[in-house]
């Protein structure tokens, strides 16, 4: 009933922007979250943090208080619940007024606000549902207790679009499973999805003995493990409810679930990263920055939704190569990300512009329902026109400077590089990744000098960026790339090795299980 924007499909009641004004001026829809939530005094987590999580992604977040907090960042001193009633009142005010893409929901202490949630929802119909199933705070204070579940498990989760347990609330939820490794998060995600949400979130932040932060991701037919290096920070107060929000944010703006989960999970990522030395309270456990994005220091003033490990397989479109094979840039990228290409790039030299504008736009939005970026190659016009996740650019294509200034701090940026003094420049210049090579010959560029895998360590060791090998690279030779082993180096880009070839599909599932095998050998 309360269904998802660009997933669903808008409830018959659903009003339009414009049907309710009486000027003739033109009007402009903003994203619109509601987060029904508790307060925190200490503005690290609950509604601040909601509201400060939605204004650094451009959303637009009202907010209904179910409890206020007495809190720091020693931990919570005291809690007083509002009475249903008067949270009723607010919901019936907002959801009245104001056109919500979605609602998300936080600390809902009582069955009775539970109730009177669900109640107005039935009354109001929204889009989208995110569920943070808040129980105990990170100090370790209750804040909705085991009352709530039954009400949770029987009428909130069935109308859920998404749940964001962290391992502590998945096995409250199910009366106490034990879940301490990722196999045990997968089976809790499964779980839980019969109870009813559409897409489930297993957080596993709070997993023992583990390097990496590991999410687990369920959509009722495939998991995700969604992973990032664990940040050293005492800074980690409001991550859940940041999370959360930002995926409703992100919903708000039209993403994909995958894709919002995604970007929430690296927007949470680049704010603790931003904030791990920052000092604010005496407590154990201190806020972080959501407005990091804003900051003054251009190397840390990037609010990018680009994961270095999405360089893994990446994967380089030609249209001459596709008109040979008789098949459309489309289709092509489709069969690369169902082969497990982990990032996209057009680069179609001979496109007419129109032409090309509609093709990248179709392409933005398969990238954007399968959480893979899609880049332009050379044409920032374009990759603004059809707001691709960024673009790369040569040594002779615009300067990566002015690139930047152009696309804004949201959008990736890579560079084709060759020499260690280039790759400083592109570091300075504020892109998030390059380019090198060629690595071997190749017949795709011409005139293109090769640098062999000598040349390709020299760059790597150099680079504060992360980088992307090109130029000749296929299933024979793609291990031997990844074993000069260094750090930076993250992954191929092939262009012949996927696309001059007759299943686009097959070929790169090949090239992925290369790759994986190559990672385990490393
Ligand atoms: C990932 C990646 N690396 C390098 C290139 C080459 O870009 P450039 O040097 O601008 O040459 P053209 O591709 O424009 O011919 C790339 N496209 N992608
Ligand atoms: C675009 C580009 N830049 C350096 S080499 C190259 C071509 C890579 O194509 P292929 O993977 O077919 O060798
Ligand atoms: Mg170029």
């Amino acid at each position: 009933m309360y269904s998802l924007g660009g997933i669903r499909s808008l409830p018959a009641n659903w009003r339009s922007t414009t049907a309710s004004m009486t000027t003739t001026e033109s009007v402009r829809k903003v994203p619109q979250v509601l987060t029904v939530a508790g307060s925190d005094s200490g503005a690290g987590a609950g509604i601040q943090a909601d509201l400060k999580v939605c204004a650094a992604r451009g959303v637009y977040c009202a907010s209904v208080i179910t409890a206020v907090t007495a809190q720091n960042t020693r931990g919570v001193q005291s809690v007083h619940l509002l009475p249903p009633e008067f949270v009723s009142e607010q919901l019936k005010s907002v959801l009245s007024d104001f056109e919500f893409d979605v609602v998300k929901t936080g600390m809902l202490p009582s069955t009775e606000i539970v109730e009177v949630l669900l109640q107005n929802l039935s009354e109001f119909p929204v889009r989208a549902l995110v569920v943070d199933p808040v129980m105990v705070s990170t100090s370790g204070h209750v804040l909705a207790g085991s009352s709530v579940l039954s009400i949770f498990r029987e009428r909130l989760l069935p109308i859920a679009d998404i749940i964001t347990p962290n391992v502590k609330e998945a096995s409250a939820l199910l009366g106490g499973v034990k879940i301490e490794t990722v196999e045990e998060m997968r089976s809790a995600a499964k779980l839980l999805h019969e109870m009813g949400p559409r897409f489930v979130l297993v957080k596993g932040g709070d997993l023992p003995d583990s390097s990496d932060s590991v999410d687990v991701y369920f959509d009722g037919k495939e998991f995700h493990e969604l992973r990032s290096p664990r940040i050293a920070t005492r800074n980690t107060h409001g991550t859940g409810c940041t999370l959360a929000s930002c995926i409703a944010a992100e919903l708000a703006k039209g993403s994909s679930m995958l894709s919002a989960v995604k970007v929430a999970k690296r927007f949470v990522d680049n704010a603790l990263d931003y904030s791990k030395d920052i000092v604010i309270g005496t407590g154990k456990q201190g806020p972080f920055d959501h407005f990091f994005s804003l900051k003054k220091d251009p190397q840390s003033s990037r609010c990018s939704i680009f994961n270095p490990d999405d360089l893994f397989l990446y994967a380089v479109t030609d249209s001459r190569m596709n008109k040979k094979w008789n098949r459309s840039i489309v289709d092509a990228v489709k069969a690369a990300i169902e082969g497990g290409a982990t990032i996209i790039q057009l680069r179609e030299k001979e496109a007419e512009t129109r032409e090309f504008l509609e093709e990248a736009k179709s392409c933005v939005g398969i990238c954007r329902s399968h959480g893979v970026c899609l880049l332009i190659n050379d044409r920032i016009d374009i990759a603004l026109a059809c707001d691709a996740d960024g673009v790369h650019v040569g040594q002779s294509d615009m300067p990566v400077d002015l690139v930047r200034s152009l696309l804004g701090p949201d959008k990736i940026i890579g560079v084709s590089c060759k020499t260690p003094e280039q790759a400083h420049q592109a570091w300075k210049d504020g892109a998030d990744y390059i380019g090198s090579g060629g690595v071997f010959p190749t017949n795709t560029k011409a005139n293109n000098r090769t640098i062999g895998l000598d040349g390709l360590k020299t760059v790597c060791e150099a680079s504060q960026l992360p980088v992307v090998a090109i130029g000749g690279i296929g299933i024979s030779n793609a291990v031997s790339v990844m074993q000069i082993n260094t750090p930076n180096l993250k992954g191929v880009a092939v262009v012949s090795a996927l696309f001059d070839q007759e299943c686009v599909l097959t070929q790169t599932k090949k090239l992925h299980k290369t790759l994986e095998e190559s990672k385990k050998e490393v």
